[in-house]
Formats: structure tokens, C-alpha cells, sequence
């Protein structure tokens, strides 16, 4: 039988504010295998970030589980879920998860600590893959958006997660660019590790080994 990395089982969450209530999710069911690569698409508003950020332990479902490589990481406490997070998650977001006082290289260095496993091959070779070499000390601040995509990835990719959460990957990127991070995103598959990647891209939907479309909160 084949790993599942991720499982999210009957996730519901819903935003209030005043009267207004709006259904991000009713009741949504995934599952993906440890190698798999999965899009999510749907249009704007149908979900897609909500649930990504249920999957990486950064938002509670109102209803429903989410287990990663067969932990529970919903409703446990906040420092429990940073460490499986941590060790387990690589997240890639759309408005970086780059910290701005750290130069690219300590950023990917602070992932690999936070997760016990420093090497700096394994980082120098990440920054390589994407062309970031020369970008090693630069700060955040400098980098153009594809560069900061692409350093965003290495930060994500840094801990060699079991499950790599993407939203947007390749948004700010052009097609140029698209290429590698895609390229860096299967061979980071092909050693086990899950991917989900929310996009609007056909190059991401053609990419992807499965594609699940949210409408309205749900699995159409
Ligand atoms: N923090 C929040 N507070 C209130 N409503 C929210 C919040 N986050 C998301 N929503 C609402 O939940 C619904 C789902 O939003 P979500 O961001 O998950 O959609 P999405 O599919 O990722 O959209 P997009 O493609 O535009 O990024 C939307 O109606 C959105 O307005």
C-alpha cells in the first residue's frame, strides 16, 4: 500500500463576521499518496487557501481532521502543530515566506534548523536548482518576484517535507521561469514527497498527476 502523506476527512470552515457567514469549506475529502502531485483549482473564492492553510496546521477546521503522514495536526496544541509542521510541511505562499531580516541563504538555513536537519549541500544545491546562487546573501527586499518565488521554494523545500503545500507557485512567474520551479517541484516528488498546489495555471493543471476542483467549498 502505498504512503498517504496528507488526509483531510470531511473538513468544514466557516468565517463569521457580524451576520455574515461565509462557507470557505463544507465538508471536503482528500487524500494524497507520498510522490503524488495534486492541483487544486476552482475559481476565486471557492476555497482553494482555506484549504491549504487547514492542511499546514495554520487555521482550525470548524469541522473534520486533517492527518499529515498519519499524525493528527487539527485540534492539538498550537506548539505541537508547529513541530509536526516544521519536521513534515513545506509551504509555499503566494505573499512569501520569506523572513525580510535574513539574508536567502539563512532563510533556507532557519527552515533546515527548525526541522534538525542542517546541510548546507542539501541548501546550496536548492539554491543552485533555481538559480539563486548568486542571490545567496541578498535580502528579500531585493529580490525580483520570481527570484522571491523561486527563493520561497527553497525555503519550502528545505526540510525535504513529506507533504509540500503551494498556493500560486508559479503566479508571479512567467513561463521562463515556470519551467523550473516545476521541474524542482517533481524531482522533490519523485523522493516521496506529496504535493498539492493551488493554481489558476493550465501549465500547473496539465503538470499535476491528479487535478480535485473546488466549487463553492466542496470537491466537484
Ligand atoms: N479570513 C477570512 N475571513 C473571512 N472570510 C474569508 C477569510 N479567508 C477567506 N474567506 C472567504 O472564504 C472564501 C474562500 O476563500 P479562499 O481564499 O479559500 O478562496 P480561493 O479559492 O483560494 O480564492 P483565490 O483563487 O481568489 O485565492 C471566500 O469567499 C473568501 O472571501
Amino acid at each position: 500500500m502505498e504512503a498517504i502523506a496528507v488526509t483531510a476527512d470531511e473538513l468544514y470552515r466557516f468565517y463569521r463576521a457580524g451576520d455574515e457567514e461565509t462557507r470557505a469549506l463544507r465538508g471536503v475529502t482528500l487524500e494524497v499518496a507520498a510522490g503524488e502531485i495534486v492541483a487544486v483549482t476552482g475559481p476565486s473564492g471557492s476555497g482553494k487557501s482555506t484549504l491549504l492553510t487547514l492542511l499546514a496546521g495554520l487555521d482550525e477546521p470548524d469541522g473534520g481532521t486533517v492527518w499529515i503522514t498519519g499524525r493528527r495536526m487539527s485540534h492539538r496544541p498550537p506548539a505541537e502543530q508547529a513541530a509536526l509542521r516544521a519536521g513534515k510541511v513545506g509551504m509555499l505562499v503566494q505573499n512569501g515566506n520569506l523572513i525580510e531580516h535574513l539574508t536567502v541563504a539563512q532563510n533556507v538555513d532557519l527552515a533546515q534548523r527548525l526541522a534538525g536537519q542542517v546541510s548546507r549541500k542539501r541548501r546550496n544545491g536548492l539554491l543552485f536548482e533555481l538559480g539563486l546562487s548568486g542571490r545567496a546573501g541578498a535580502w528579500p527586499s531585493s529580490l525580483s518576484g520570481g527570484e522571491a518565488a523561486r527563493a520561497g521554494l527553497a525555503v519550502a523545500l528545505a526540510n525535504r517535507p513529506a507533504l509540500l503545500l503551494a498556493d500560486e507557485p508559479t503566479g508571479e512567474l512567467d513561463a521562463h521561469s515556470e519551467t523550473p520551479v516545476l521541474a524542482l517541484i517533481r524531482d522533490q516528488a519523485q523522493t516521496g514527497t506529496a504535493v498539492v498546489i493551488a493554481s489558476h495555471s493550465p501549465a500547473v493543471r496539465r503538470f499535476a498527476d491528479r487535478v480535485v476542483e473546488l466549487a463553492d467549498g466542496r470537491v466537484r
